[in-house]
């Protein structure tokens, strides 16, 4: 029997390593994207309806489209064009994930409404081929599904699992406003002209695998922090006061604007937060962990 309403819960994600290479002629860029899932989530539910429709509740509800451009909506619509029926489906997004943050909301959203559908409608796709429509949708959303950690390469999409062998402690600073990620990557076009091909780094692969949280403070990179920095000043602010505050490493999450802040241990985690939110530096802090587990159904 097929189920009447479906919920999936999927994951952020913050970029251990995003080493970035020149511009491709399709104007994406070749990346070594570290990924590892976070453990802030947003919860997709669908329920058949007339036609296909989205709402959304949560702090960022009102930044988020809820015509057909939302990838939830894609998502189901892609589904259901390979399979010859139509997306009459009703798509709740419960947002905890940061909107245009560079965690990876947007992509979440795709990957759970995918997977939610794929259960409603008892396609029975494959991970595969899930995978296959994933990457249609966006570079990041193949991950969104997988979770754990992975290095994506090509634009991200192409995905190798990684082993972890720990908990890692995180605070995210949340900012004002997002940023554009294709904004993001036009700036460093611009500030890298010469960018070399991107490349894996191995101590950093090693801190993950060993759960070493000292290892991966002293290996984490981001080649699109310098233009997240240049076009969002103000976040150079964040991470001191979060450096100050005793993290073990800051860094922009993906294109930012949110920041990222590796603790050693939970309770250095919420001195930090303290700290950030005390500042007025970010508008909010959250405590989580990782790695996450990626898109999951959760019990009816
Ligand atoms: C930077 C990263 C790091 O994981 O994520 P965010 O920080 O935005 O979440 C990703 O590369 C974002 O992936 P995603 O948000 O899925 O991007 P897409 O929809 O595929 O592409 C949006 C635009 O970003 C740029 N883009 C994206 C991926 C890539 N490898 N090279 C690019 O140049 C292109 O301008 C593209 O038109
Ligand atoms: N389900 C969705 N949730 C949030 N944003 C979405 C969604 N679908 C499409 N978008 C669009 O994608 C943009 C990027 O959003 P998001 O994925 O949250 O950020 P980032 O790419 O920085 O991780 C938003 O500004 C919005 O216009």
């Amino acid at each position: 029997m097929t189920p009447r309403t479906v919920t999936v819960r999927v994951p952020a994600k913050v970029n251990a390593q995003l080493a970035v290479g020149p511009a491709r002629q399709d104007g994406f860029h070749d990346l070594a994207n570290v990924f590892l899932a976070v453990a802030l989530y947003d919860t997709v539910t669908v329920t058949p309806a007339d036609e296909l429709r989205i709402t959304c509740t949560g702090p960022d509800a009102d930044q988020v489209p809820l015509d057909r451009t939302n990838l939830a909506a894609r998502a189901a619509e892609l589904l259901a064009a390979r399979h010859g029926i139509e997306p009459d489906v009703h798509i709740h997004i419960d947002k905890d994930i940061p909107v245009a943050g560079g965690m990876a909301g947007g992509s979440a959203d795709g990957a759970g409404a995918l997977l939610a559908c794929d259960a409603l409608w008892g396609t029975g796709a494959e991970q595969s081929q899930l995978l296959d429509i994933c990457a249609e949708l966006g570079s990041d959303v193949p991950f969104s599904l997988l979770g754990g950690a992975a290095l994506g390469t090509g634009r991200g999409e192409k995905l190798t699992p990684l082993e972890v062998g720990g908990t890692f402690h995180w605070v995210f600073a949340v900012a004002d406003g997002g940023l554009s990620t294709p904004a993001v990557y036009r700036e460093f076009d611009r500030l890298t002209p010469d960018a070399p091909e991107p490349v894996a780094s191995p101590p950093l692969l090693d801190a993950l695998r060993t759960g070493d949280a000292k290892a991966l403070a002293a290996a984490l990179t981001n080649d699109l922090q310098p233009a997240a920095l240049s076009l969002r000043p103000s976040l150079a602010d964040t991470l001191e006061t979060g450096r100050q505050a005793g993290a073990l490493a800051t860094l922009v999450s993906g294109s930012g604007p949110t920041t990222a802040f590796l603790c050693a241990d939970p309770e250095s985690a919420d001195k930090v937060a303290a700290a950030l939110i005390a500042s007025g530096t970010c508008r909010t802090a959250r405590v989580t962990s990782s790695p996450a587990q990626g898109a999951t159904i959760l019990p009816a």
